[in-house]
């Protein structure tokens, strides 16, 4: 029934690391994968054709965003995301519960769904399970999140009890909600904060919705790496082996390793193109920040170790320059490149797993990266 299938390959002998295959109805892709983040309809300076050529399967888009800028009807009639924005690959969409969180300062949440107002105009809007749905559904994104509550960090256990609950209750009005399931899939998104045996509930109540993959949610919200990694320890676990883990919000190279470790396939992260428009770039020895000084005169590529278009053809001073000028073309070159390096990280990870070695090619990444011991 759905369009979404996962494919387990193999298993870390050395940690809890998968590699494996999900297919979309617009392409596979080999996981664990990190996916770029493309808010509103486009993956910041970043143009289909160059995101192709950096072998990016899959991008991220948002709910929120769409629906207040240019509005979903307007997509819909476009024939959806993949039509309007020319990306041929594959398309997840955020349910737009944690945007609410995120950028609207005054809202409510209700059992109905989220009262808030538009960060852009302060209208008052609405935001429900079916609502979530009736926007993705427009958009057509391959791979659709449960519309849920991602509570703030620290949260007490009461007010995580009730709102797990609550989560679990609008992911069974999603599932009502699904009208076309034979071509979207539709992610659970688990909850529960640090809380064992919430997370336990949380998870149990999603799998029992047999839903065509999970995200583990509410962690990246804040929380040290510790929680995250002790979070992931116990949570991936109660998700079935046969179904894609994505893990929202994460995150730094570090981060996707660790998470990668834990069972997890699917990552977003904002970081690489974020990161690139203040001109700072990731490089196999840590990060560079190409607008500093002591670069004006260095004609070394971003990367020596990189072989990327940018690596090959331009040099730091030049891209100093361009970024101090605050031109265009120096953060798509610093964002080509750092979304390179990050889709070379994670096939470097899958490599590692294929070979029974992923503890060992941490150890090697954090020495050289400069992350700190566990
Ligand atoms: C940064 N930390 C974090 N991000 C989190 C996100 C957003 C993930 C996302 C999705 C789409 C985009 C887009 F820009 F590409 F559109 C950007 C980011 C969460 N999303 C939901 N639904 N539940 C969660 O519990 C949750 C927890 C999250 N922690
Ligand atoms: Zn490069």
């Amino acid at each position: 029934m759905t369009p979404i299938t996962y494919e387990l390959i193999k298993t870390d002998k050395q940690t809890g690391a998968r590699l494996g295959r999900v297919h979309t109805p617009h392409g596979s892709f080999d996981t664990p994968t990190f996916m770029p983040v493309g808010t509103l309809a486009t993956v910041k300076t970043m143009s289909p054709e160059e995101l192709e050529q950096i072998d990016a399967k899959i991008i991220l888009s948002n709910t929120y965003h769409l629906w207040l800028r240019p509005g979903e009807e307007i997509i819909r009639e476009a024939g959806g995301l993949h039509s309007f924005m020319n990306w041929k690959g594959a398309i997840l969409t955020d349910s737009g519960g944690f945007q609410v969180f995120s950028l609207s300062d005054m809202r409510e949440i209700t059992e109905e769904g989220v009262y808030f107002r538009n960060h852009l105009n302060g209208d008052k809007l609405f935001l429900s399970p079916e609502k979530a749905m009736q926007i993705q559904n427009a958009l057509g994104s391959d791979i659709m999140m449960a519309f849920d509550e991602c509570p703030p960090y620290p949260a007490t256990y009461e007010y995580m009890k009730q709102s797990v609950e609550r989560t679990s209750r609008w992911a069974e009005r999603c599932l009502k909600a699904h009208e076309r399931p034979e071509e979207q899939g539709l992610f659970g998104i688990v909850q529960g904060g640090e809380f064992e045996d919430l997370r336990k509930m949380s998870a149990q109540d999603l799998v029992s919705l047999d839903f065509p993959g999970y995200a583990v949610g509410g962690l990246s919200v804040g929380e040290p790496k510790e929680v995250m990694n002790r979070v992931l320890e116990f949570t991936t676990p109660l998700l079935p082996a046969d179904k894609p883990r994505y893990l929202m919000g994460v995150g730094s190279p570090d981060s996707l390793i660790d998470g990668a470790i834990r069972g997890i396939d699917m990552f977003d992260c904002v970081l690489p193109t974020r990161i690139a428009r203040n001109g700072t770039c990731m490089t196999s020895t840590g990060r560079l920040v190409v607008r500093n000084a002591k670069y004006a005169k260095d004609f070394r590529p971003i990367d020596e170790h990189c072989d990327c278009h940018v690596c090959k053809n331009y040099t730091r001073a030049y891209i100093r320059h361009l970024i101090k000028c605050n031109e265009t073309f120096g953060f798509r070159l610093t964002t080509y490149h750092n979304l390179y390096f990050l889709v070379k990280l994670m096939k470097q990870v899958r490599a590692a797993i294929s070979e029974d070695r992923l503890g060992d090619f941490r150890e090697e990444f954090f020495e050289r990266y400069g992350f700190n011991k566990p």
